[in-house]
């Protein structure tokens, strides 16, 4: 089985309650392989619950996701399977980034060799053996991608990644996002920059107040501000 003829994250009427607030209503909609997908929505429309039940962080409240067929919970060796950069990614302000990678590469029992590969994808060789605690937002970006990167997994998921990216940053994370997908990877990312999703995204999933407002492929000419704004509004 090639890994374009599986679907690579598959939400399934998943649904998700805290108290009274309805976070993600019989949400339903899949992510190929290949593709970069845009999951967008307004301030609080349920995108990062959504991506957390995804990653196995929050337990639905009803329906599922899998990743290449299986519950995040059940994926052998998770980390080479799929990679994340969540809005929340923390590190320990006294590492390095070469020691942070490390101590994930040692828990996750990847190759060395990984450390140098992932640092030189995202360009932070020459910080690479100075204080997190020191890293710009950019910087800080930067690491948490070499760290979802770090089992080169096939399925990369990203909360709003570009923020705190300068111009040449973002210009630098659209083309390494796409070079990935066209590689025959799966990138899901969430943003609220429609301009950058717009050159970056092949497909579009518009969710708002936690349900499927739209989702399809992003065609060559189509404004993705008019899409959004009928979508959503
Ligand atoms: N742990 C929690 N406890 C209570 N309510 C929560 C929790 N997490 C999320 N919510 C609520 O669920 C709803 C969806 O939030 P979520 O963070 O998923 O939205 P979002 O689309 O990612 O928003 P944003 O674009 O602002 O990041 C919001 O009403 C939020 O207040």
């Amino acid at each position: 089985m090639t890994a374009t003829s599986v679907t690579a994250i598959s939400v399934d009427h998943l649904a998700k309650t805290f108290g009274k607030v309805v976070a993600v209503d019989d949400l339903s909609f899949d992510v190929p392989h290949g593709a970069v997908t845009a999951f967008l929505g307004p301030n609080g429309a349920g995108k990062t619950t959504t991506l957390r039940m995804i990653l196995g962080l929050v337990k639905p409240t009803a329906g599922g996701t899998t990743i290449r067929g299986r519950p995040y919970s059940e994926l052998d060796r998770p980390l080479e399977r799929v990679g994340a950069v969540l809005e929340s990614t923390a590190f320990h302000p006294g590492l390095s980034a070469v020691a942070h990678l490390e101590s994930v590469r040692m828990a996750a029992g990847l190759a060395s060799a990984r450390i140098d590969h992932v640092l030189e994808q995202v360009d932070l060789q020459e910080a690479a053996h100075r204080r997190v605690g020191g890293f710009s937002l950019g910087m800080r970006q930067r690491l948490a991608l070499a760290t979802a990167l770090l089992g080169s997994p096939e399925v990369l998921i990203l909360d709003e990644p570009a923020n705190g990216l300068d111009p040449a940053g973002m210009r630098w994370l659209r083309g390494f996002l796409r070079a990935y997908a066209h590689q025959g990877n799966a990138v899901l990312i969430s943003s609220h920059v429609l301009s950058e999703i717009q050159q970056i995204a092949d497909r579009v999933v518009i969710v708002s107040a936690g349900k499927l407002r739209w989702s399809g492929p992003l065609h060559d000419g189509a404004v993705l501000e008019e899409l959004y704004l009928e979508a959503t509004g």
